[in-house]
């Protein structure tokens, strides 16, 4: 059996007049992230995970922000694309966890509906993705609440390749 890891790292500024999505959950905000897409931070972290454990590059490759089909794009569909480029290529997602640092709003009531929207998105068990918010505690670009990151770290197990080239 062969374990691969992935990390993933994103951030968005925030902006007026845009609803703020995170892990594909809309979250009662008076703003939201600027993004060619939805700007789901927390799902593009997780993507360039699942990704960087596949050794397939990154989204701004599979999905490039110069592309008007990705505008205002939906993080979760995605997210299922990069599930399925996985399955397809014989990975199997074993756990995954994200970490969203946010000066505000308070994320903790919404961390099940995004853990689950995420794993439903990737065809997983919502017991597989963890997820954690964090202040900076008014340090930094977050802390002066300019933006919002996120980190994503998963574990991908490699099997029978169904299709594609596994990449080395
Ligand atoms: N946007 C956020 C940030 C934090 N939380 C929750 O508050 C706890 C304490 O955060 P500190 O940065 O002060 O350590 C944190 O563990 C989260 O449970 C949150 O819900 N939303
Ligand atoms: C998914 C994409 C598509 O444009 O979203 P963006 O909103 O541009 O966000 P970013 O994290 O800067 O780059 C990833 C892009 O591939």
């Amino acid at each position: 059996m062969t374990l691969r890891i992935g990390h993933g790292f994103d951030v968005h500024a925030f902006a007026e007049g845009r609803p703020l999505v995170l892990g594909g959950v809309r979250i009662p905000s008076d703003r939201g992230l600027d993004g060619h897409s939805d700007a789901d931070v927390v799902a593009h972290a997780l993507m360039d995970g699942i990704l960087g454990a596949m050794r397939a590059g990154d989204i701004g490759g599979l999905f490039p922000d110069t592309d008007p089909a990705y505008e205002g794009a939906d993080s979760m569909v995605l997210l299922t694309r990069v599930a399925g480029l996985a399955r397809e290529r014989g990975f199997r997602l074993v756990d995954c966890d994200c970490t969203i640092a946010a000066q505000s709003p308070k994320l903790a009531p919404y961390r099940d509906a995004m853990r689950e929207r995420m794993a439903r998105a990737m065809g997983v068990d919502p017991s597989q993705v963890g997820l954690s918010a964090t202040t900076t505690e008014h340090l930094g670009f977050v802390g002066r609440e300019e933006g919002i990151a996120a980190w994503a770290v998963t574990l991908l197990e490699l099997g029978e390749c169904t299709g594609g080239a596994v990449p080395h």
